[in-house]
């Protein structure tokens, strides 16, 4: 379903982030991708999305090349990154596109449903607290059904289930629905 060959980012400050990735993510596949600070996690998600170009190598999505933004992907970073001149309601409907009114209102709504917002959908995003602005930014990730969903470190924001874990490497995440293997877990 997704496949990257032989993938390089350089930035142009000459950091050489990435060099000869190459994975492929099956339908209902989930893998996650641990390695140390800086080891290019993020930037391997933002060539993933689309937001960046890698240079050598392809992001290939069902087939076709994906070249930028993409209705398919959806994604949430560390941070929200909310508009803060739209409501949560516009935040999270920002990417469903030319829809009729009535059909964007209802994936709205269901998508803040999931994340337990419903009631914050007309406040402003400076009203909302970390964790809230996070879980909006995990609904307007979710709005669109998208395909491949892609979490980088997105729950650091939200309350720990167990407080006194251990710190451990970060991890970043692609799929919907089947455990990584093995071979997924390797360092990029
Ligand atoms: N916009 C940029 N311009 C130049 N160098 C960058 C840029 N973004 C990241 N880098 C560099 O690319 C390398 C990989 O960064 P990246 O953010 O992908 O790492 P990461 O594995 O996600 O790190 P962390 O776990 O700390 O978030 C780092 O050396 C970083 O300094």
């Amino acid at each position: 379903m997704l496949a990257l060959n032989d993938i390089g980012k350089t930035y142009p400050n000459g950091v050489q982030a990435l060099e000869g990735i190459g994975l492929r993510v099956e339908a209902g596949e989930i893998l996650a991708i641990l390695g140390g600070s800086g080891c290019g996690k993020s930037t391997l998600l933002r060539l993933i999305a689309g937001l960046d170009r890698p240079a050598p190598g392809r992001v290939v999505l069902d087939g076709a090349e994906v070249s930028g933004p993409h209705e398919k992907i959806g994604v949430v970073f560390q941070e929200p990154r909310l508009f803060p001149w739209l409501t949560v309601a516009g935040n999270v409907g920002f990417g469903l596109g030319r829809r009729p009114a009535h059909e964007r209102r209802a994936l709205v709504e269901e998508a803040l449903r999931r994340v337990g917002l419903v009631d914050k959908a007309g406040v402003w995003p400076r009203e909302l607290s970390g964790g809230q602005a996070q879980r909006v930014a995990i609904a307007r990730a979710l709005v669109t059904r998208p395909e491949v969903l892609l979490l980088d470190e997105p729950f650091s924001a939200l309350d720990a289930l167990h407080p006194d874990r251990p710190s451990g490497p970060s991890a970043a995440c692609v799929g919907t629905d089947r455990a990584a293997t093995d071979a997924d877990r390797g360092d990029p």
